[in-house]
């Protein structure tokens, strides 16, 4: 079995993929937000020969965490943001300071799509460009749909979005601080998200294929105006892309790819962007 983590600033996310089989057999997630305890909570590594790392986290968790299963298991790859992986030229100036989950995000992406724009809709939304032809243009970080909240401390933390609600309810002016709170937040997260995308496409002079990833990303998807997928094991994707250990894999293929989403002619985003900011 093969141990891939996604280690976030609010849970660590695990899955076990079959070696062999390349079949994924189960996942989980740990809540880290306030305390990170290394491998309580990681399936039996007696059956796991090898572990994929991308974490965001402290580096001394990082640390204790992959000092721990190195104890335990044959092989442990930790990913890292470099200058250029998989035909892809990292747009940092320092590129070892891109967060390794963005990084992660824009080369699975740029594997499945080529040209894209991923989107990582966690504790922070991070929104990341990679060109054809593999230049990654740099991103945008903004807090995400909890830090929003929290940060206007009304009362509301723990009212959660439901995310099986539908976007129109979701951008209607709301009636109440809970509900006023949750759809400013929901207006203010896919408002961006569109807007980026749009003005980013513009500049370029390209219409990229648009992926979603992370625990909002399928609410955030609902009011999101050009066609798009969610693709929730992406950052996963990354590490398959990086550290091919499957006959798959090798092959190219990363676990719950989406179908590529066709985007909209470049002429009709910037069509929508005149008409947005000429109002
Ligand atoms: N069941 C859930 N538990 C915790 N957070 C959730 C859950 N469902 C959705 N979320 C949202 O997803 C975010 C965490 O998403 P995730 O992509 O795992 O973040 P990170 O990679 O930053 O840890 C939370 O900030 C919250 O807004
Ligand atoms: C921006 C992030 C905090 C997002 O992390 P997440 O929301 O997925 O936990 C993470 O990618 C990070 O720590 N980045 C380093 C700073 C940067 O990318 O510029
Ligand atoms: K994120």
């Amino acid at each position: 079995m093969i141990l891939d983590l996604d280690i976030g600033n609010t849970l660590s996310k695990w899955r076990l993929k079959d070696t062999v089989s390349s079949e994924i057999r189960s996942r989980g997630a740990v809540w880290t937000r306030e305390e990170w305890r290394p491998g309580s909570d990681i399936p039996d590594l007696d059956v796991v020969e090898a572990v994929r790392i991308s974490s965001v986290a402290r580096q001394t968790v990082l640390r204790e965490t992959v000092g721990l299963l190195r104890r335990q298991v044959g092989a442990v790859y930790v990913a890292r943001s470099t200058a250029e992986a998989l035909g892809v030229t990292n747009g940092y100036e320092d590129p070892g300071r891109l967060g390794v989950d963005r990084w992660m995000g824009a080369l699975a992406s740029y594997q499945l799509a080529g040209g894209c724009c991923s989107v990582d809709c966690g504790s922070a939304i991070t929104i990341d460009f990679v060109l054809p032809g593999g230049r990654h243009l740099g991103g945008y970080i903004l807090p995400g749909l909890r830090l929003m909240k929290e940060s206007l401390q009304l009362g509301t933390r723990n009212v959660a979005i439901d995310p099986d609600s539908e976007a129109d309810e979701l951008l209607a002016p709301g009636k109440n601080t809970v509900e006023a709170v949750n759809h400013g937040i929901y207006m203010a997260a896919v408002s961006a998200v569109n807007r980026i995308y749009s003005e980013v496409c513009d500049r370029e002079g390209v219409a990229l294929p648009l992926l979603l990833t992370g625990g909002d990303a399928r609410v955030v998807s609902r009011g999101i105006r050009v066609p798009h997928a969610v693709w929730p094991d992406m950052v996963y994707g990354g590490l398959e892309a990086c550290f091919p250990l499957t006959v798959a894999e090798r092959a190219g293929r990363m676990s719950g790819a989406p179908r590529v989403p066709a985007p909209v002619a470049l002429e009709k985003i910037r069509a929508g962007l005149a008409f947005s900011t000429l109002l």
